[in-house]
């Protein structure tokens, strides 16, 4: 039996790659890898276990077929390893950080994904950016008003999300992740 797509999305600093991270060992026990993002930020940047590149090295593994999904915001490229498709034939369910603007595309290609928002009080989204530190005070400006696109938006528009508050504490956004998944097949 295939298996499902987990498409996590919501703002910069909302607590996507945190999120991740802290629920990868429980997920791992219900059958759901969580994948690894190839980005073209310089290896220096802290906070992301991705694969960092060049654009021209993104380039070339987005024409060899590297990627399942793909896209650019943010003045960076962002690529999904083509290996999710493989672990989703083999019945995993596989967790990715995704794009709010790519979603459509990424329901056209995965219908059945599980798409998941991850929310913030904008107050502390901003604290947050600027506490990680990883991008300069233009970028977080760029990436704050970059969230007035979506901001009420997409729940609307798209009844399916499931959104999830990231305000509070992280366990308590764990926990809540894993009971929201064990209410649907994905990660059961
Ligand atoms: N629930 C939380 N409570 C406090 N800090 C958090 C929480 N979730 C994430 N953070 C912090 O917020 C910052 C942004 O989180 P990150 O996971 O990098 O977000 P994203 O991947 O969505 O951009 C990081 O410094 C992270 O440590
Ligand atoms: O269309 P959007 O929903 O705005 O998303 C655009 C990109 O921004 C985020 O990445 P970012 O570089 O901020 O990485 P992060 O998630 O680690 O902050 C997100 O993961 C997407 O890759």
């Amino acid at each position: 039996m295939a298996g499902r797509l987990i498409y996590l999305i919501g703002p910069s600093g909302s607590g996507k790659d945190s999120l991740m991270d802290a629920a990868r060992d429980t997920l791992a026990e219900r059958n759901c890898r969580v994948v690894r993002r190839v980005i073209t930020r310089s290896a220096e940047a802290v906070g992301e276990a991705a694969q960092a590149v060049d654009v021209e090295q993104f380039e070339h593994m987005r024409e060899h077929g590297a990627f399942a999904l793909n896209w650019q915001a943010n003045g960076l490229h962002y690529g999904i390893p083509i290996v999710i498709d493989q672990w989703l034939l083999e019945g995993h369910d596989v967790l990715i950080n995704g794009s709010r603007a790519h979603l459509e595309r990424a329901q056209r290609r995965y219908p059945n994904l599980l798409a998941v928002l991850l929310t913030v009080d904008l107050d502390v989204l901003r604290q947050r950016l600027l506490a990680r530190g990883r991008e300069s005070l233009p970028e977080i400006e760029a990436r704050l008003e970059r969230n007035q696109q979506f901001a009420g938006n997409l729940l609307a528009s798209h009844p399916g999300v499931h959104a999830l508050d990231n305000s509070g504490a992280l366990e308590q956004t764990v926990a809540a992740l894993v009971l929201h998944l064990q209410k649907h097949p994905a990660c059961a």
